[in-house]
């Protein structure tokens, strides 16, 4: 396990102006750490950040995770580092998936390499549910760079650097995402538009997803996947929530059928994952395969303690219905502030 002690480190954010790069840096940012170092390609919205923050241990870094010099610049001197850059809609994926190999597969070596160079104490991947038996070119780079990481901590057992990786669900009013699409449709007097009203996903904050980086970052040994327990909902229930919460529980819906690419519930862990996995109350800890690259070991030896375990999917963990949506909705900051406005 890498020492964790953020009191004068440097951390740096690949991806560092998206929501999650602005939360998690803000919360560093009240801690006593050195520096923040905001790795990313828009220089509008890195001005944007530097105003809004306002404070002189940001420091912002232009570049792309696809070019190996621009990333070893970010990492001048940093103790750990976040990796969020991505390209992570999946249409977008779907259309150019070569465009998803270079940014989340090459780009994700390029981040763990230039970390090792630069003597990174611990690298955390973000990756999402969507990695799990993918069906859509988002998911499939995403379970690439897992297994590019797997691999580093795997060939690389003496490396100084932990790497480990965090997987998880839905961010609750994520940019693009379908809870501000409904709340917009609402506001301009348009039905919300549901693809099936059965289909599930995991629910969670954008807080806890940084707890969730920040648990993996303190636990980590080499190659650990780490997820959060996490609820669900059908998008019928959410729908219904959202339209609660925007005091118009009787506004009209309709059903549009499932997009390109999208699974009608997604899976935070494998049955084999989940086999080996370790409860840590809040989260699962799934430890590295570390067999070497002794091939005869994954062609001639099983794993005789493997147990059947079913998968843990947005399916069979704990359901919240319209009120228990209702709830989480209302905890969400963008939701308190657009209820402040109503009164
Ligand atoms: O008009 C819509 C749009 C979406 N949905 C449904 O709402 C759920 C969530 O849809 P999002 O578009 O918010 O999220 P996805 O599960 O499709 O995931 C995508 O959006 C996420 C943001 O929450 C991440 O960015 C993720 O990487 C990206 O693939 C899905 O079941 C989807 O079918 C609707 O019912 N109606």
């Amino acid at each position: 396990m890498a020492d964790t002690d953020l009191t004068g480190a440097t951390i740096a954010i690949t991806g560092g102006t998206g929501s999650f790069g602005k939360t998690m840096a803000r919360h560093l940012l009240d801690r006593r750490v050195a520096a923040v170092h905001i790795f990313s390609r828009d220089e509008a919205k890195q001005d944007e950040m530097r105003k809004m923050m306002g404070d002189d241990r940001l420091k912002f870094f232009l570049g792309d995770v696809r070019d190996a010099d621009s990333v070893s610049e970010a990492f001048v001197n940093a103790d750990f580092v976040f990796h969020a850059a991505a390209l992570k809609q999946v249409p977008s994926c779907e259309f150019f998936p070569q465009q998803a190999v270079k940014t989340n597969v090459v780009g994700s070596h390029n981040v763990i390499e230039a970390a090792e160079r630069a003597g990174v104490k611990s690298v955390v991947c973000l990756s999402t549910d969507k990695a799990v038996y993918p069906v859509n070119a988002m998911g499939m780079s995403k379970a690439l760079m897992e297994k590019t990481a797997q691999a580093f901590a795997r060939n690389k057992p003496k490396s100084k650097t932990v790497v480990s990786i965090t997987r998880y669900g839905n961010v609750m009013y994520s940019r693009g995402s379908v809870i501000p699409l409904f709340l917009q449709q609402i506001d301009s007097g348009e039905p919300v538009t549901i693809t099936a009203a059965q289909m599930t996903r995991f629910l969670m904050s954008l807080a806890e997803s940084v707890t969730l980086v920040e648990h993996a970052f303190t636990h980590a040994e080499p190659g650990d996947l780490f997820v959060r327990k996490a609820p669900a909902t059908t998008v019928g229930d959410l729908a219904a929530a959202v339209a609660k919460v925007a005091g118009v529980p009787e506004h009209p819906k309709r059903v549009i059928g499932m997009r390109h690419g999208e699974k009608m519930h997604e899976t935070l862990l494998s049955s084999e994952e989940l086999a080996k996995a370790e409860d840590e109350g809040d989260y699962y800890r799934v430890p590295l395969d570390a067999r070497s690259l002794a091939y005869e070991q994954y062609v001639e030896e099983g794993d005789q303690n493997r147990t059947a375990h079913g998968d843990y999917t947005s399916a069979n963990t704990h359901r919240l219905d319209i009120d228990g949506a209702v709830e989480l909705l209302e905890a969400l900051p963008e939701i308190q502030s657009r209820a402040a406005l109503r009164t």
